[in-house]
């Protein structure tokens, strides 16, 4: 090893391992990688193989100082191109990851410049381990909303105020879930427990889900720093909070925008891009030939699944509506079954609308002809449409997608929800509002106000860029003495933990 090389500082990047965690990851990656750093990128050998599928073999040959590494995620083989079962995946995480990743790092030690520091995924926090027996600092990446860092956080707190796990199945139902938690510093007076992240709806105080992110939330603070996909503005209530409790936050979002035109376009790093599924990019084109809004974007993320009866529903309000669409529809979208949509759908709209099965979403959120997204809430199409300019049309799937609701609702003035059990009127009527109405035309407004926002923080001399430089120099490259002072300030009950764990 050259002297040069081996005095390269050397990022492990290790994102959880599903599509809304390793994109941001790489854009993250990325920035490191022009700061100077040699990355190793881990993924599981499924998403690998994945990502060699859709993007072909090119896409993880990586460079001479950016590599990509694999781990096995200890869940039984399969070759399928779909998203792995989320409660499964995230206990074998806990279970199974530690030990390949410390194999992982120790090999890299032999062949490549010493590993330096980990920048792990905030839910991924076996890796604190890793750092501790290496001796190397690490920062943690949260990649969704603060809103709903902070909702997670206080999962503890609910259990010891008695409100979950739920008494019983009809609390679901029966307004229990409207009990409002105005206690939490820093986030919006008019929560209420449906807003919380969704795994508390739970009867069972061995849910895996619950477990997992208590678990995971309660070794948060043995990280050197936190980075966040977000920019101060957003969130500022949010952040201050979680600033008192955690160490030290920064945020440096939206990583969509910040790491435009950090990797030169003819750079072979520009050309690797994330994405598990094979993107139809004509959509774009259908997209320039559409008058500026006037085109409603449908797509619910990596995650998200629904029944044939809710694909119906959303296929007739889209259609009723009378305006242009693209709906992006995964192959795995309904569960356990293709996505047929009906004949009379299929020739109603045909003059009108674009189907396909996974897209450039960031590219496509900002064209012109976009005018409302029709989306799941997830963290990453909440930015990319801030970004964008775009309002939402919401229906939260699962995890902290409802508290992203509520904000892009209430606090950012951006949103209007659906109700869970949709109905085809419903989605009509918001479309037509969004489109062509009153509430449409100002969350517009606010969306473009946010994006203004959003572009500030990841300009010259923006808080994003600011807080990344922070990261890198005082965290990352010259670490300061760990301060283990955050467990005592924080008053982590791990008695009142251990019996919900394992
Ligand atoms: O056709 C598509 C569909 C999606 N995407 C991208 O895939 C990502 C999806 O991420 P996100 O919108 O956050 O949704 P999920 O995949 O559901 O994300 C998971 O991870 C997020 C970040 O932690 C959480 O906010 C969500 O709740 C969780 O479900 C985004 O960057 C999209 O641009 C595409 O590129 N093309």
């Amino acid at each position: 090893m050259g002297s040069l090389a081996a005095k390269k500082p050397h990022a492990v990047c290790i994102p959880y391992p599903s599509q809304g965690h390793i994109s941001p990851m790489l854009m993250l990656a990325k920035l490191l990688h022009g700061r100077g750093f040699h990355i190793t990128f881990v993924l599981t050998e499924y998403n690998y193989n994945r990502l060699v599928r859709s993007q072909g073999p090119e896409a993880v040959k990586g460079l001479a100082d950016f590599c990509f590494e694999t781990i096995p995620d200890g869940l039984p083989a399969s070759e399928a191109d779909a998203t792995q079962d989320v409660p499964s995946l995230s206990d074998s995480t806990t279970k199974n990851f530690l030990a390949p990743f410390r194999r992982l790092i120790a090999r890299l030690n032999d062949y490549s410049p010493p590993v330096s520091c980990i920048v792990s995924d905030g839910v991924m926090t076996f890796t604190l381990d890793a750092a501790r027996e290496f001796g190397i600092p690490e920062i943690l990446f949260w990649t969704a909303s603060a809103c709903g860092f902070l909702s997670y956080i206080h999962y503890q707190q609910l259990i010891d105020r008695g409100l979950i796990p739920l008494k019983s199945e009809a609390d679901m139902s029966n307004g229990f879930l409207d009990t409002r938690v105005d206690w939490i510093a820093g986030l919006t007076d008019s929560m209420s427990l449906k807003d919380f992240p969704s795994f508390i709806r739970t009867t069972d105080a061995k849910d895996i889900m619950l477990n997992f992110f208590l678990h995971e939330t309660s070794r948060v603070t043995m990280a050197d720093a936190i980075v966040i996909n977000n920019f101060e503005d957003l969130e500022a209530p949010a952040l201050t909070s979680l600033q008192k409790i955690l160490p030290p936050i920064y945020t440096v979002g939206p990583l969509s925008v910040l790491a435009r035109g950090a990797v030169p376009n003819e750079s072979p790093l520009a050309a690797i891009t994330a994405s598990l599924w094979k993107e139809d990019r004509t959509c774009l084109n259908w997209l320039d030939g559409k008058q500026p809004a006037s085109v409603v974007y449908v797509n619910f993320g990596s995650i998200t699944v629904m029944t044939k009866e809710q694909l119906v529903e959303f296929a007739w309000g889209l259609a009723n509506s009378r305006y242009n669409f693209l709906w992006v529809i995964r192959p795995d979208l309904v569960k356990g079954e293709s996505a047929v949509l009906p004949p009379d759908f299929m020739e109603e709209i045909k003059e009108r609308a674009f189907m396909t099965s996974w897209c450039a979403q960031e590219e496509l959120l900002t064209h012109p002809a976009v005018g409302v997204f029709l989306t799941h809430s997830g963290w990453n199409s909440t930015l990319e449409s801030l970004c964008g300019g775009v309002p939402m049309i919401c229906w939260p799937f699962f995890g902290e997608q409802p508290t992203n609701c509520k904000y892009s609702c209430t606090d950012w003035g951006v949103g209007m929800e659906i109700d869970k059990n949709v109905r085809r009127n419903e989605v009509e009527e918001l479309i037509r509002e969004m489109m062509g109405g009153e509430n449409g035309k100002k969350m517009r407004e606010k969306a473009m106000k946010w994006k203004e926002s959003a572009t500030k923080a990841t300009g010259p001399n923006g808080s994003s860029v600011a807080n990344l430089d922070r990261v890198v120099n005082e965290v990352l490259r010259f670490p300061k003495k760990k301060k283990m002072k955050f467990f005592e300030e924080f008053k982590i009950e791990r008695d009142v933990l251990t019996p919900y764990i394992n």
